[in-house]
């Protein structure tokens, strides 16, 4: 069943466009994944269909979550639906909590605010939200303040705070960039394991395919304002179609490949300002034709699955055996 559908999502900054028309879906407990690189609109997806973009945001197209519309809907009502049924958690921790306010406080606050919980029932269900997100002697550091945490226990804190409000969404706005690789995958596991148990549904925004695939039973690729493919993580793995998934996979390190040069994609995401005509991908991509150049391909329904905005799509592939190892089950 569709929890939060969005349909022909498009904002400008000041007259100049940088999401053009996404559509998305997303079922009840579902996760979907967000990717692509700096600047292509993976943020601003979301903060558009939150109501959280500055006033001077153009705002246009359609987001319902659980069949209310929340474009062009009164501030009071899209913050009642944020507020009831979804929380975020950001990039970095630290800037998220209050320096000078004790963790415990801050997460009880929140069970204040969400399920009405005071006094003993809250110090409870606090510290047993500092457990289920793996703090250790959460009994005892309830009463400390966010520096004697580290990077890594502040954004555990931080799900915990989200999970106080038992969401049925929590968006991870690249949630483990700002920690080390040892961290990052112990949050991931947390993510994953938290969404199978809790049964919310979850966006996982990342420019990083491998921490897409850890937590996303899907993932929608962004470029330059625009999805130019989606497909179930599996399918996307085994055989990405658009030539900057394929790039985007051919970047990621992989150590059971030995010592095979990684391939970066060149060159950058274009400025919003001054797009290509054609498939903004084009100047970029080495199977591009003069159709790309004049033309924008549609994101159409593919019949082996999924979508895809390209004229010229990657072959289906032939795992190398140097990926086959990455192929989520
Ligand atoms: N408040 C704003 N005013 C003007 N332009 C903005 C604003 N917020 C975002 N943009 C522009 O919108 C485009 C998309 O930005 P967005 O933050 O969604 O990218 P992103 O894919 O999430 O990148 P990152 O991974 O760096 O967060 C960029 O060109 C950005 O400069």
């Amino acid at each position: 069943m569709t929890f939060v559908s969005v349909r022909d999502l498009k904002v400008a900054f000041d007259g100049v466009q940088v999401l053009h028309g996404i559509d998305l879906d997303i079922g009840k407990g579902e996760a979907v994944g967000l990717v692509g690189e700096s600047g292509c609109g993976k943020s601003v997806t979301w903060l558009a269909a939150l109501g959280l973009l500055p006033r001077k945001a153009r705002i246009q197209g359609s987001v319902t979550i659980n069949g209310q519309e929340l474009i062009g809907a009164p501030a009071r009502r899209v913050e009642k639906v944020r507020g009831a049924r979804i929380a975020m958690i950001f990039q970095d921790p630290s800037s998220s909590l209050n320096p000078v306010q004790k963790v415990g406080r801050q997460i009880a606050e929140s069970l204040r605010l969400h399920r009405n919980l005071r006094g003993a029932a809250a110090r409870a269900e606090t510290i047993a939200l500092m457990d289920q997100v793996g703090i250790p002697s959460a009994a005892t550091r309830i009463d400390l303040y966010p520096h004697e945490f580290s990077g890594g226990q502040c954004q555990r804190l931080l799900i915990a705070m989200a999970l106080a409000g038992q969401p049925d969404l929590l968006i991870a706005d690249e949630p483990t960039t700002a920690l080390d690789a040892t961290i990052q995958a112990q949050i991931l596991d947390l993510l994953a394991n938290l969404r199978r148990d809790s049964g919310m549904a979850m966006v996982f925004i990342s420019h990083d395919l491998g921490a897409v695939s850890a937590v996303c039973d899907r993932a929608a690729v962004m470029y330059a304002g625009r999805i130019v493919e989606q497909n179930d993580i599996a399918a996307l793995f085994r055989s990405p179609r658009h030539p900057y998934t394929s790039g985007l996979f051919a970047a990621i390190p992989d150590l059971d490949a030995g010592r095979r040069r990684l391939r970066p994609v060149n060159g950058t995401v274009p400025d919003p300002r001054h797009l290509p005509l054609g498939c903004a991908f084009a100047p970029r991509c080495d199977g591009a034709s003069a159709l790309c150049q004049s033309c924008q391909p549609d994101l159409k329904p593919q019949r082996q699955g999924g979508r895809l905005s390209c004229f010229h799509p990657v072959a289906p592939a032939v795992i190398p055996q140097h990926q086959q190892s990455r192929v989520p089950a």
